[in-house]
């Protein structure tokens, strides 16, 4: 499978799809596709023409919304309010925590409740994808959501003498600017009034905070591998009347192993919306 270019869909590349007997790619992918889909690599060719012009884009937007429905698109704004303001919250307690204490160590513990509510709350984020209200992969949003639910619950929440690590300080600021940009870009799109700042922050920010995020979210899980072995925690161990062992110190390794290949493949997707959106490439997949 080979990709063209805006350039290339708009001239030969296009009419040797045509010519090749295959009709150019539908653009854009709408709210009204069915479901989401169904692999990573696939998000790739919802191509948009970025390069529409404001009022082509706005038309497009409400035509948009019309096909979602109102009572999705409601749903979405309220979704994306609460979820904005909920990592602003956090945002600020850690900031307002840092400029009292002048120090990071009992951070977490302060802010640990607003952080797991709103992190669990993004479970819904699968669910928007599943119902089809929102074009996002399930598995490229299934990937993000579960990889950050696992942090806080299975590694944060649970092993304590690693909450004043410096790298949970490190993942929640990547976490927390970058949710507030996107949940605040999603609600400003929904209402069809983006400003430009908040689409460039969207598509740019990530590029940094999203290798920080990793690193955080690494160390963290490294820095736990010792309490891990010792305690024996959350492993199961042989013999037991069910015959099955689990060992969650090797789960973490694998956990970790697995960011090989899964982050380089969110990044890209991310590294993709972004020619899409601000550099107006539209991404057509053609057969060879
Ligand atoms: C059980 C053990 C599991 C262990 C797993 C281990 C895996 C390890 C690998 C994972 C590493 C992840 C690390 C990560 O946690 C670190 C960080 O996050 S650090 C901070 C930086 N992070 C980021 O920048 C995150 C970037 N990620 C995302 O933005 C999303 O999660 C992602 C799902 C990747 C976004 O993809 P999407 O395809 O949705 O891109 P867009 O935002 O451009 O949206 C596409 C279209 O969908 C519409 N949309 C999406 N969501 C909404 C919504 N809530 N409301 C309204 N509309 C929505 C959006 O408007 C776009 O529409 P259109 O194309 O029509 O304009």
């Amino acid at each position: 499978m080979g990709r063209l270019t805006e350039a290339e869909a708009a001239g030969g590349g296009a009419s040797a799809a045509r010519s090749a007997g295959t009709p150019p790619a539908p653009l854009p992918l709408t709210f009204t596709s069915p479901g989401c889909a169904a692999t990573m690599a696939s998000s790739e060719e919802d191509g948009t023409n970025g390069g529409a012009s404001e009022a082509g884009e706005e038309r497009e937007a409400t035509g948009k919304r019309r096909r979602l429905g109102l009572l999705a698109t409601t749903w979405l704004i309220l979704y994306n309010i609460a979820m904005t303001a909920g990592w602003m919250v956090l945002g600020i307690a850690m900031v307002r925590f840092y400029m009292e204490k002048g120090t990071h160590k009992g951070l977490y513990r302060s802010i640990q409740k607003t952080l797991k509510f709103f992190q669990t709350f993004a479970l819904l984020e699968i669910v928007h994808c599943l119902i089809g209200i929102v074009p996002t992969s399930v598995l490229v949003a299934g990937v993000q959501v579960s990889s950050r639910i696992f942090m806080v619950w299975l590694v944060t929440h649970s092993i304590k003498p690693i909450q004043n690590e410096e790298s949970v300080v490190l993942f929640l600021v990547a976490w927390t600017v970058t949710e507030i940009t996107r949940y605040s870009f999603y609600t400003f799109s929904l209402l069809n009034h983006l400003p430009y700042f908040i689409k460039w922050a969207r598509y740019n920010f990530f590029i940094i905070l999203y290798p920080v995020g990793v690193v955080g979210e690494l160390l963290t899980i490294h820095a736990a591998l010792p309490y891990v072995k010792k305690t024996g925690m959350f492993s199961i161990r042989l013999p037991n009347k069910y015959n099955v062992s689990f060992d969650y110190y090797y789960f973490l390794l694998i956990t970790m192993a697995s960011y090989i290949p899964l982050f380089p493949q969110l990044y890209f997707h991310m590294l993709r919306q972004r020619r899409k959106v601000l550099l107006g490439e539209v991404i057509v997949e053609k057969d060879d």
